[in-house]
């Protein structure tokens, strides 16, 4: 809102009310110098001529004394509106305007004097009334002048309240385009920030961009040296091949000269290896010619084999010594001992030296040596697999039809049950998994000749002369079984024959043999040292070419621990003492079926074989006899302290070694 230039306007004001004809209202009453208040004025194009806007008069009436006779007192003027009617003079008291009676007890002069103040005071009056006469008319032309000055001023006052609307109108006005502008600015202000936002982003996108473009020279300028990096060295490789290109040039020259050459050669040789093609047809009809030959020859080596067998008689004894374990005790820590072993015969490996020295009731060392020899002696470092390179030509032996049985034999911990069925690596496996994964190799090899094998196997345990079945349903086996001989083999009744399809499945029925040992061992402490147990892989083979069928069987024993067992030992554990009778019973009837058969062997005679005093030897019947095949494994402790037992052990080999058990024979049919 613009300010209006007031000073000018009030100067203008000031002079116009000064002007000639204008009265000046005086301020009346005590302070006619009281200053007067600042007006405010208008002024404006269109505008009445600038105003003062009159105070209002100061109303103030002054009391007329009768203090001074004969001084005028001046009625202020003031509007007749709100100043009331002028009052008169004052009068004096009706009593004034009469002779004053004479007052109480004043003297006979009193009267004259009286009267001269009393016509003093009538010509005061008389004065006094003149004078108030005076004023009255100076009063009322006072008035006429007042009143047409107020009439002036509401002239003046309507004009400045005209002048006021008008003012007012344009103030609005002037209010309503401030607003509009007000608004006006408010919506540009909204639209500079929204474009200054705009603005801003746009140049932060162009700053981004600006980066985005710098990094793509930057990349685009390593690019570009690189090229030319590229560029400078494929120019050099163009150089260098260039020069190779002459020197290739040169040579392809010289190959060319050279190539007509080769090409005669290449004749040649087209000749010669058409002369090789009809020789290598002709070693191809020989090949086939020695393939046959190499049939009959294992057809020969098979008899040859059975020969060498029958010559060598057909039971053989074999020694193991385990090695010293760790759960033996340190030999150095703890004075456990090793006896003193020696294996003299290093080509062979037939021979084995047991020696101990002792001091003589006089003093004098007394050495002693024993010396056993048998088939083959496997040192403590020998490995499975050396043993089972000696036994496997006798396990084959079965899928010719023939019942062979081998059998561990040794005091407990010497290593029976390891090498018969050996540990869970394929390093570490015993007889049984060799012995049948080799049958199973060699049906396989057979079925190129017509031969069809089936294969079946029996787990079982003979625990005080009662048989247990290692394979069967329940986790202790009840079932009462008998031994059953019938044309050369044998059956137990209810025992688990399970068929043998791959040689994979053996490892699973070892282990369900095993757990089910294990159950029975902790129902029995140690039973597993007490008890025999017989695997029996039973094959039956068939050609269908030749028309030929054969059956054989393979026992592989792992017999009860054969340290001499005292029956007095067992003291009042009748439990114990019934297991060490089965143990003698079953382990001298197995001797005595040996030696009877060795008699009978070497007389050629067939005389009584003793095979019904011990469920072991009534069940290897068939393959404990002049027709089978049989080998003992000797297990041996190297500890000194178990070498008394090694020496049992050794003597009750030795017999068995000593035994011609006659031929064996191969139980084949020809249809
Ligand atoms: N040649 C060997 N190499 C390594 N360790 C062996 C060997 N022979 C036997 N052992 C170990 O000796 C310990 C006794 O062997 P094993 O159980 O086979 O004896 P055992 O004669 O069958 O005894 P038991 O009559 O009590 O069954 C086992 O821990 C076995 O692993």
């Amino acid at each position: 809102m613009s300010r209006l230039p007031q000073p000018n306007l009030k100067r203008k004001a000031v002079d116009d009310l000064d002007g000639p004809g204008t009265s000046k209202l005086p301020a009346l009453g005590s302070s006619t110098s009281q200053p007067t208040r600042p007006t405010r004025t208008l002024a404006g194009k269109g505008h009445p001529p600038a105003l003062t806007v009159p105070r209002a008069p100061l109303l103030q009436t002054t009391n007329i004394t009768t203090t001074r006779p004969g001084a005028k007192q001046r009625a202020v003027s003031a509007p007749p509106k709100s100043s009331g009617p002028v009052r008169g003079p004052q009068r004096v008291p009706a009593a004034t305007s009469k002779a004053a009676p004479p007052t109480k007890g004043s003297s006979s002069l009193q009267p004259v004097q009286e009267d001269g103040r009393w016509i003093e005071v009538q010509e005061q009056l008389h004065g006094m009334q003149a004078a108030q006469k005076n004023d009255r008319e100076t009063l009322r032309a006072e008035m006429a002048a007042e009143r047409a000055k107020r009439e002036e001023l509401e002239r003046f006052h309507r004009t400045l309240e005209q002048d006021l609307v008008t003012a007012r109108s344009l103030e609005q006005e002037s209010r309503r385009a401030v607003n509009v502008a007000s608004d006006e600015l408010d919506r540009l202000k909204k639209k500079h920030a929204s474009e200054l936002m705009d603005f801003e982003l746009a140049q932060t996108r162009l700053e981004r961009e600006n980066r985005q473009l710098k990094d793509d020279v930057r990349v685009l300028e390593d690019d570009l040296r690189r090229e030319k990096d590229t560029t400078r060295s494929l120019k050099e490789t163009i150089s260098q091949q260039s020069t190779a290109h002459v020197t290739l040039t040169a040579q392809i020259t010289a190959l060319q000269s050279q190539s007509g050459a080769v090409v005669n050669e290449l004749d040649a040789v087209r000749a010669h290896a058409a002369d090789l093609l009809s020789q290598l047809q002709k070693e191809k009809a020989r090949a086939d010619e020695l393939e046959h030959d190499l049939l009959e020859a294992e057809t020969l080596r098979r008899k040859l084999h059975n020969m060498v067998q029958e010559l060598k008689g057909n039971i053989r004894v074999f020694c193991r010594v385990r090695p010293a374990l760790p759960s033996d005790g340190s030999p150095s820590n703890t004075g456990v001992e090793v006896a003193s072993i020696a294996y003299p015969d290093k080509r062979d490996h037939k021979e084995i030296v047991l020696s101990s020295s002792s001091e003589s009731a006089m003093g004098a060392e007394r050495k002693e040596t024993w010396q056993f020899s048998f088939d083959r002696v496997f040192e403590p470092h020998s490995s499975q697999a050396d043993v089972f390179e000696e036994i496997s030509q006798l396990a084959q032996s079965c899928v010719d039809g023939y019942n062979v049985c081998i059998f561990a034999y040794g005091q407990t911990g010497s290593g029976k049950s390891f090498t018969m069925e050996g540990g869970a690596s394929r390093e570490m496996q015993g007889m049984i998994p060799r012995a049948v994964e080799q049958v199973f190799r060699t049906s396989e090899h057979l079925r190129s000749k017509g031969w069809e094998y089936k294969l079946e196997g029996q787990f079982v345990e003979i625990y005080n002369e009662t048989i247990n079945d290692l394979l069967g349903s329940g986790e202790f086996d009840k079932k009462k079984h008998d031994i059953k001989h019938d044309k050369g083999s044998t059956r137990i009744t209810d025992v688990v024959v399970v068929p043998l399809n791959s040689p994979a499945q053996v490892a699973s029925l070892l282990s369900l043999a095993q757990s089910r040992r294990s159950v029975a061992a902790t129902l029995m402490n140690e039973r597993s040292s007490r008890s025999h147990s017989v695997f029996t892989l039973r094959i039956s083979g068939s050609n269908a070419m030749t028309g030929e069928t054969c059956d054989g069987a393979l026992n592989l024993v792992d017999l009860a621990g054969s340290e001499r067992l005292n029956a007095s030992g067992a003291g009042s554990d009748k439990e114990r003492l019934r297991e060490t009778q089965s143990i003698n019973k079953s382990l001298s009837a197995l001797g005595d079926v040996i030696a009877a058969l060795g008699a009978g062997g070497a007389s050629g005679e067939k005389g009584h074989i003793p095979y019904r005093n011990s469920k072991l030897t009534y069940l290897l019947q068939n393959s404990l006899s002049g027709n089978s095949k049989t080998l003992m494994l000797l297990n041996l402790s190297p500890l000194a302290a178990h070498l008394n037992e090694s020496l049992c052990s050794l003597r009750f080999a030795t017999k068995v070694n000593n035994t011609t058990l006659g031929t064996a024979k191969r139980q084949i049919k020809s249809s």
